[in-house]
């Protein structure tokens, strides 16, 4: 069987734990080919991020066409775009090319605190990308951010927003639980048919969080074209993720919030 390509439209984070390296990693241990597509530099630690530098519109669609006229794609996640000229030049090549399986983590704002989509993309995310969406992973912020109310912090309105998300024209809406409390980590998968999932983990304790949405979008992306269903692939996903979880506290990549740990001996099994 062929290899899958999985693409990553995302930025740059040099501490390895975010962004374009993390979703390289996570493609990888989990059996696909990453390609990358850069929209942003950050100059960024796991204390925080200093500086962010846009890549051009016209860049991005260059990288995109050069690629996409020469790869067949997979899947695509799509993460940190910056600007409303970046989110509009994704938004083209997906009506150009018609990848399947686009996994949108509308990035917003590092756990940092430092904002990495400007205040007047968000429009631009919510009108025009979201629709183009097989899969929208926002967090907490994110989803009350689109939805332009008041962040929820308990499963009942969690799931009444992500209905109100999917009102909004993604195909389904995974919405996460990592900024709640409590013994496990818990996130609603919400479809168009009215079904509702819950994909409960063990919270880790550690405070080695950096990444963990950029990895589990990117998780979910590889392996999609893998399993039978979203549901699968973000079941595996999420696996995937808090074992990653699990080992970071082996790592010492800096002072802050450190990265989650892309552990390749544990995973191997297919569905
Ligand atoms: N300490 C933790 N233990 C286990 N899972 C976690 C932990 N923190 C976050 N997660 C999981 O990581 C994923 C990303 O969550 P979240 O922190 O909400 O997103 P983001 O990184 O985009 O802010 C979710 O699946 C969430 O449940
Ligand atoms: C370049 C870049 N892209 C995305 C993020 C945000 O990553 P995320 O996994 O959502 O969470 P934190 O890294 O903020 O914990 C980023 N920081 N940098």
């Amino acid at each position: 069987m062929r290899t899958c390509n999985i693409l990553s439209i995302a930025g740059s984070d040099p501490s390895g734990g975010a962004g374009i390296q993390a979703d390289l990693k996570t493609f990888s241990a989990l059996g696909g080919y990453g390609m990358s597509v850069v929209t942003a530099l950050t100059a960024q630690s796991t204390v925080g991020v200093t500086a962010v530098q846009e890549v051009p519109a016209e860049f991005v669609t260059r990288q995109l066409d050069t690629l996409l006229t020469d790869a067949q794609v997979d899947a695509v996640k799509i993460g940190m775009l910056g600007s409303a000229g970046v989110v509009g030049a994704v938004v083209k090549a997906l009506d150009s090319y018609a990848p399947p399986n686009v996994v949108v983590d509308p990035v917003m704002v590092a756990k940092s605190g430092d904002r990495l989509l400007a205040p007047e993309a968000i429009a631009a995310v919510r009108a025009d990308l979201l629709p183009r969406a097989d899969l929208v992973t926002p967090n907490l912020p994110e989803a009350a951010e689109l939805l332009g109310e008041n962040e929820r912090r308990d499963l009942s309105s969690m799931r009444e927003q992500a209905e109100r998300l999917l009102e909004l024209g993604a195909k389904r809406v995974l919405l996460k639980g990592g900024h709640l409390s409590g013994q496990s980590s818990t996130d609603l998968l919400v479809t168009p048919d009215g079904l509702t999932e819950t994909f409960s983990a063990e919270r880790i304790p550690t405070r080695n969080t950096h990444g963990t949405g950029c990895t589990l979008s990117s998780a979910i992306a590889a392996l999609r074209p893998q399993r039978r269903s979203y549901s699968e692939a973000v079941r595996d996903a999420k696996d995937y993720l808090t074992e990653a979880l699990r080992h970071a506290d082996e790592l010492d990549a800096g002072r802050g919030k450190g990265p989650v740990h892309h552990f390749h001996r544990w995973w191997g099994s297919e569905a």
